[in-house]
């Protein structure tokens, strides 16, 4: 509800309030041939800095798709979506402003079928800040807090997505399963705190020797797992082995071999289910271990 008493003045002050606003207020009309026009574009923020207004009022989707790149298909398909069933437009992507600026761009607008095409009324806002928030609590969901390595959650993510992978490519997909040795006889020895500090360590030069498409994560405890994309078993018992024995020749500040880990290697049958293989290279694990430790055993 406006204040002010006179039609004038209510102009006036709704003019500065559109140029001070922290988004932007639009009338978007598509027509019958699926040309975009913005038929009112006013606001403040940094969403219209640099725009060319006149040419997204001529024909906008050059314009969005130069701006938006790789999400500019996301767009049109949010576009429309709702032109076909009267939905209310929302939806989200990142342009690049003219500056080099990356900005995230959120969109909520109302469609409106007319006589020549479909009219959207709706706001656009700068959500680059929340969407960076949204991105560091993603990151935290899956992430181990202790190491910075993948959590089970994202273990299991990566494993559905990569056994995918080796079905449809028919390539070899292999998981090792490791364990540190005597770790409950570190930990009463030298203390959790220096136990946390091993843990971290043995996480960091274990990724250093593999590849940038194997991923590394931690199960819990003092267990993590490895997968390792397009490796048969016989070569990721290999890599096993060079993990074990440079764990095994370090000195993590308590002496050399004072730190050593047990490995138990499987490779996936396109059949099993995920649970299944982790459960294989579990039980390789528990032969490693009944093994003497400091050893890899790999199970066919
Ligand atoms: N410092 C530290 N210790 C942990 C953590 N998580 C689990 N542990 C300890 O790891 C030890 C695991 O002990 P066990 O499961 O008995 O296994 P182990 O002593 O390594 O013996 P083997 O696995 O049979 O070689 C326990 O003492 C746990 O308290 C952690 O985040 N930090």
């Amino acid at each position: 509800m406006l204040v002010h008493d006179t039609p004038s003045t209510a102009l006036l002050s709704a003019e500065r309030l559109l140029a001070h606003l922290p988004g932007v207020i639009f009338q978007l009309h598509r027509d019958r041939n699926g040309r975009l026009q913005f038929r009112y574009l006013e606001g403040g923020g940094s969403i219209l800095e640099r725009l060319d207004r006149v040419r997204l009022g001529e024909d906008a989707a050059p314009v969005i798709q130069t701006l938006a790149g790789e999400h500019w298909p996301a767009i049109e398909t949010a576009i429309e979506r709702s032109a076909r069933w009267l939905v209310p437009l929302s939806t989200r992507f990142r342009i690049v402003h003219p500056q080099h600026r990356l900005c995230w761009v959120g969109v909520s607008a109302l469609p409106e079928r007319n006589v020549d095409g479909v009219t959207w009324n709706g706001l656009m806002m700068d959500v680059t800040g929340q969407v960076a928030h949204e991105q560091r609590l993603e990151k935290r969901c899956h992430t181990d807090l202790l190491t910075g390595l993948a959590n089970r959650r994202r273990l299991m993510m990566e494993l559905k997505r990569r056994a995918q992978q080796s079905r449809e490519e028919a390539t070899p997909l292999s998981v090792m399963m490791i364990d540190v040795d005597f770790f409950k006889r570190f930990n009463d020895r030298h203390g959790h705190a220096r136990g946390d500090e091993i843990l971290r360590s043995l996480a960091q030069q274990t990724q250093q020797l593999l590849r940038a498409s194997d991923l590394m994560a931690r199960l819990g405890g003092e267990e993590f797992v490895v997968v390792a994309p397009r490796t048969p078993l016989s070569h990721c018992r290999c890599i096993a082995d060079r993990v074990r024995d440079a764990i095994a020749r370090l000195d993590l500040g308590t002496g050399v071999g004072e730190v050593t880990v047990s490995i138990g290697v499987a490779e996936y049958r396109p059949d099993e289910a995920l649970t299944t293989l982790l459960k294989r290279a579990d039980q390789a694990l528990y032969r490693a271990k009944d093994t003497g430790r400091d050893c890899v055993y790999p199970i066919a």
